[in-house]
């Protein structure tokens, strides 16, 4: 449960980004605004003019002039509706380009704990459909608001100058209707989340399939998984559907309601008007009125309904937002001489899972090239991510050259160690654009090097457009082993002082990795390297060969030995 100055401090906490958002718009925002409030003051001028007309109609005078002046007003009603509109939809598309911007920003800066706590569907629902809705409020329902209430609280001003007793007849009835609008808007909120839930699923489930495509269709599940589509699909097409009626009933129904307010205001100034009480004209003002109010009440029943969506949506990026990023408070930009890479006492568990590290020490000295082997699970890429500060630990230290991580920026960190990951993660871009995201500004020349450096230059050369050839997703039309080349070239254009190489052979053809080590062996001696790797001619490259079990670290080359590792070991 939260409490209630966690609440309070939530709602400021969510009103403040929306305010930075809204404040570079404040100007068009209020001037829209005004604009609006002049439409509101034409549409209130036009009843009471209408019924002027009447009335000079009635005693044979002239009254072409008037109804050049309702003209002109509707005119300028329709211009400003035309200024408006235009002004708020480029509020609208500025606030989603915007806050779509910061909001992605941030969704980057959280840990990766965060992301994979959740499905990428809901993270991208946030983007692509809660900003999307919040600005369509702001701009469609939040502005409009107050000239509405004008319109309507002005119209029934003018009826009650016109015909008191009616006016308060008409305002008595009103908050029966909103009582009733109420209900419907509490029946609305439910529907508003079950509806961007199904949608969220859907997403999440269109875009996990599309990537696993190959595994669907070897495994010939291509019509189970449409089925499946199809009927969350169909989920969401239920849900929508219930969320329109309800929201689609509502206008029609007040529409009547309103309608049959006006009729029966009609019949009784009828009867002032047989009695002599009422002109003609104020008879046709007040019918013009109560028509009037009819279009702002409709509008006011949605504003309801659209609120409670836009809460829900406001509260998931809120949500977002609030979340803490990656803590980011160091001050040192490069590392020292001499890349000693320090563990000590280390504890790390992964959330709601067993401790993968208790105690845990190990020294890598600058400049030794160190292989990490051990079974499955064992905890190798977890090391490599404590080292990158992808993880924190929960106790201990690590320092790179005698300095604590935490000293250094995280970019300054990240930046001078490289990575070849055990999942290749390439973009859908050029071989060059690839290899070149290692290093802002790489010459055409460095990244051939690259290249060479990883044995992926022939292969290269080989592809139809050489270096200019597009991978596809993922790098899905290369092999593993290309993509592992590529993922190499991209590490050692970095030229970081640490190198990671996690299985980074794996999927090297045997000559491709004997000729790889041979050639590397020159790159990898001006480094520090951690291989995890339990490739016999990888491990032939390393210094040292470490097997990680269970938590524990043991060396186990030259001289095999056992180092007890929990807690305290190399
Ligand atoms: N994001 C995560 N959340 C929870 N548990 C995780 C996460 N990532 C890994 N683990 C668990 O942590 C343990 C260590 O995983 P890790 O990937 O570090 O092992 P590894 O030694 O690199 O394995 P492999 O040789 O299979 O690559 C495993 O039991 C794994 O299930």
């Amino acid at each position: 449960m939260q409490g209630k100055g966690e609440r309070a401090a939530r709602a400021t906490a969510s009103s403040a980004w929306l305010k930075a958002w809204l404040r570079p718009h404040a100007g068009v925002l209020v001037l829209s605004l005004c604009l609006m409030l002049v439409q509101s003051l034409a549409s209130l001028a036009q009843p009471w003019l209408g019924g002027l007309v009447t009335d000079r109609l009635m005693v044979d005078q002239g009254f072409g002039l008037l109804l050049w002046l309702i003209f002109v007003l509707v005119c300028a009603q329709q211009l400003l509706g035309y200024l408006v509109a235009v002004q708020l939809q480029k509020v609208s598309g500025r606030l989603v380009a915007t806050a779509g911007g910061e909001v992605y920003a941030h969704l980057q800066d959280l840990p990766l704990a965060w992301h994979q706590a959740r499905r990428r569907g809901d993270v991208h629902a946030l983007l692509l459909g809660d900003i999307y809705r919040l600005s369509g409020y702001i701009t469609g329902t939040l502005v409009p608001l107050l000239p509405l209430l004008l319109t309507f609280v002005g119209g029934l001003a003018m009826m009650f100058r016109l015909a008191p007793l009616i006016a308060v007849a008409v305002a008595v009835s009103l908050p029966v209707l909103v009582i009733a609008l109420k209900l419907v808007g509490r029946r609305m909120r439910p529907l508003a989340h079950a509806s961007s839930q199904a949608w969220a699923d859907l997403s999440a489930l269109a875009e996990q399939n599309l990537e696993l495509l190959p595994v669907i269709k070897t495994f010939a599940k291509s019509s189970l998984e449409a089925d499946n589509y199809r009927a969350r699909a169909e989920a969401l097409y239920r849900v929508q559907m219930r969320e329109a009626r309800l929201q689609s009933a509502m206008s029609p129904a007040v529409y009547v309601a309103g309608a049959g307010l006006v009729l029966l205001m009609l019949g009784l100034a009828g009867h002032l008007v047989i009695r002599d009480e009422m002109r003609v004209g104020e008879l046709v003002s007040l019918f013009l009125y109560g028509m009037l109010l009819v279009s702002p009440i409709t509008q006011l029943a949605h504003v309801y309904g659209t609120t409670q969506a836009s809460l829900g949506s406001m509260h998931r990026l809120r949500d977002a937002l609030l979340a803490p990023v990656e803590v980011d408070s160091g001050t040192l930009d490069r590392f020292p001489e001499g890349v000693d890479i320090v563990f000590a006492g280390v504890d790390f568990a992964y959330p709601g899972r067993d401790p993968l590290f208790r105690g845990f020490d190990l020294h890598i000295r600058a400049g030794e090239t160190v292989a990490l082997t051990g079974i499955n699970g064992a905890g190798k890429s977890t090391l490599v991510h404590v080292l990158l500060r992808l993880v924190e630990p929960q106790a201990g230290r690590v320092s790179i050259g005698g300095i604590d991580l935490r000293q250094f920026r995280l970019d300054a960190l990240r930046g001078q160690i490289g990575l070849v990951a055990q999942q290749v993660m390439l973009f859908n871009a050029t071989v060059t654009d690839n290899i070149a995201y290692g290093r802002s500004g790489a010459t055409r020349i460095q990244i051939e090097q690259a290249a060479r450096a990883s044995r992926a230059h022939d292969f290269i050369m080989g592809l139809p457009e050489g270096y200019d050839t597009i991978v596809g997703d993922q790098g899905i039309r290369l092999s593993g082993g290309q993509k592992q080349r590529l993922a190499l070239a991209r590490a050692l254009l970095k030229d970081p002082p640490i190198l990671i190489l996690d299985e980074a052979t794996a999927m090297f053809d045997p000559e491709g990795e004997a000729e790889f080590i041979r050639e590397c062996a020159d790159v990898l001696q001006q480094r520090t390297v951690i291989m995890i790797t339990h490739r016999p001619a990888s491990l032939a490259l390393a210094d040292r060969v470490l097997r990680m079990d269970a938590g524990s670290i043991h060396e186990v080359t030259p001289s095999v030995q056992t180092v007890s590792a929990m807690p305290g070991n190399l």
